[in-house]
């Protein structure tokens, strides 16, 4: 068993410095999806480099080219880092990304989601906390405890991290793919925290995510936005074909209703059936993480396949609709309608588009509309799913037990991280997602936080689990 007290001690007391490092990459509102952000991301970008920088390690800015599509932008560096080169030692390869989600205060967040906000309970708000700035700056943090405690880091740690992950990963499979004999070539396995807990208290090891097939469609007509008095009711309105469209998709209680979607899912086993009640997973759990019961299934099982292991189609919003607060009688001339589908084994993603062009363009022709209908494909990843007997995460459920002296759940994520795929296929190597934040984290949402305890006990256990897997490696 590794001799890991000083190293425990060691993070306990550096919490304070490990919480400014997170004030300072919060501070920093590296939001990927909006343009006028983009020097912020690269701002973050170059803040994480210099920090890897000053803990010894290396680091190379990988320039990705411009953004597809939008050509008058270019895409934030992938960077590429390495901490140790002991040919004795087992290469650990860690993905981690330091873009973030749009965030304004006047979303409804109740502290300035750009300053770290920490509250009397230790939950520490701000937009990136968990996702996945927390996460990723807990690898930093880990090799920063092993200095100062004075214990020898167990492997060469191979970094990589983005800054478009929640813009599609753009120029980041490429990127692997040139790589993986290159800077990849040493890992051994690969380790990704970027998801979270099903609860609040018992940690997880996650073998698999869902996919994402991220659609729009733009509806378009009138030259100009109309007054709906002098123009209601003699004109086609993009908004009243695009709002049909968008109905048309899934059911109230979450049933997509694209033909053809359901036969694509692989069917439940009675065995896969047996894995869902020993979850430690609560209603309860859901309905504190929803922030309310308004969850569609009765039974934790079932609302955990419906996370898990079925997709799920939602919409996300329209642009160019009117939607500020007042009473504006307006016809917008264009409005881009968003949704996405998760996808499941073994929904292919061309599959499913096929499937959903189809639909549309069915909805469509029974509108006999004279406005103009466009689809969009705007970004696809794959679903993952990874062997769990595996070296990899025997080591991390050992590292789980060490650290909160429980085993781990063995859960499948339900939002969507394509890298795991990507790593998978272009390395061959095993992958293994092992989540610092809980449920109730509110990624994406407004007041995200992130937990003292997770990070602090998440920072020994992302250095627990390098010793852990350094030992099953040599082992194996
Ligand atoms: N922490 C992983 C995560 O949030 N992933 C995003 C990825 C994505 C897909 N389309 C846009 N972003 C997710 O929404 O699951
Ligand atoms: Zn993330
Ligand atoms: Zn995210």
């Amino acid at each position: 068993m590794p001799h890991l007290d000083p190293y425990f001690k060691q993070v306990d007391s550096l919490q304070d410095t490990f919480i400014e490092r997170l004030r300072e990459a919060v501070a920093i509102p590296s939001i990927s999806s909006e343009d006028e952000r983009r020097p912020d991301v690269v701002k973050m970008g170059e803040w994480l480099a210099s920090q890897i920088e000053a803990l010894g390690g290396t680091v190379e800015k990988r320039a990705l080219g411009k953004q597809p599509g939008r050509e008058h932008l270019d895409l934030p560096p992938c960077l590429l880092g390495r901490y140790g080169d002991d040919p004795k030692k087992p290469s650990i390869l860690v993905y981690g990304h330091y873009d973030v989600q749009p965030a304004q205060k006047s979303d409804g967040w109740a502290t300035d989601p750009f300053t770290l906000s920490v509250d009397e309970k230790g939950r520490m708000f701000g937009r990136g906390s968990t996702d996945d700035k927390g996460p990723v700056l807990g690898w930093l943090n880990a090799i920063e405890a092993h200095q100062k405690a004075g214990v020898d880091f167990p492997v060469n740690l191979i970094m990589c991290f983005e800054g478009m992950e929640e813009n599609g990963s753009e120029g980041l499979d490429d990127l692997i793919a040139e790589e993986a004999k290159k800077h990849f070539k040493d890992a051994e396995v690969v380790c990704i925290s970027d998801n979270y807990w099903l609860g609040t208290e018992k940690p997880c090891l996650t073998y698999g995510v869902r996919g994402c097939n991220y659609y729009a469609i733009e509806v378009s007509g009138p030259g100009q936005d109309l007054h709906s008095g002098v123009y209601g009711g003699v004109t086609h309105e993009p908004m009243t074909d695009l709002v049909r469209i968008m109905n048309s998709f899934v059911d109230p209680d979450g049933k997509i209703l694209i033909e053809g979607i359901d036969e694509l899912v692989a069917p439940l086993t009675d065995e896969e059936a047996k894995l869902y009640p020993p979850i430690a997973f609560t209603m309860q759990d859901l309905h504190e993480s929803l922030g309310s019961s308004v969850s569609i299934h009765d039974t934790k099982e079932e609302a955990l396949q419906h996370k898990m292991r079925y997709p799920s189609l939602s919409l996300h919003g329209i642009e160019g609709a009117f939607y500020t607060p007042g009473a504006k009688t307006v016809i917008p001339a264009k409005v881009t309608g968003k949704f996405s589908i998760r996808t499941v084994p073994n929904m292919e993603i061309d599959a499913v588009t096929h499937l959903v062009e189809k639909h549309v363009a069915a909805e469509w022709e029974k509108l006999h509309s004279k406005n103009t209908m466009k689809f969009n494909i705007v970004h696809c990843g794959k679903w993952w799913v990874e062997d769990p007997n595996h070296p990899n995460y025997t080591a991390a459920a050992k590292a789980v037990e060490r650290v909160f002296g429980v085993k781990p759940d063995m859960t499948r994520e339900g939002g969507s991280i394509p890298v795991t795929l990507t790593f998978q296929e272009q390395l061959g190597k095993n992958v293994l997602l092992l989540p610092m934040g809980s449920s109730t984290d509110a990624a994406h949402s407004i007041n995200e936080k992130l937990d003292k305890r997770n990070y602090i006990e998440g920072t020994k256990l992302l250095g627990a689990y390098l010793h852990y897997v350094a030992g099953e490696l040599r082992r194996s």
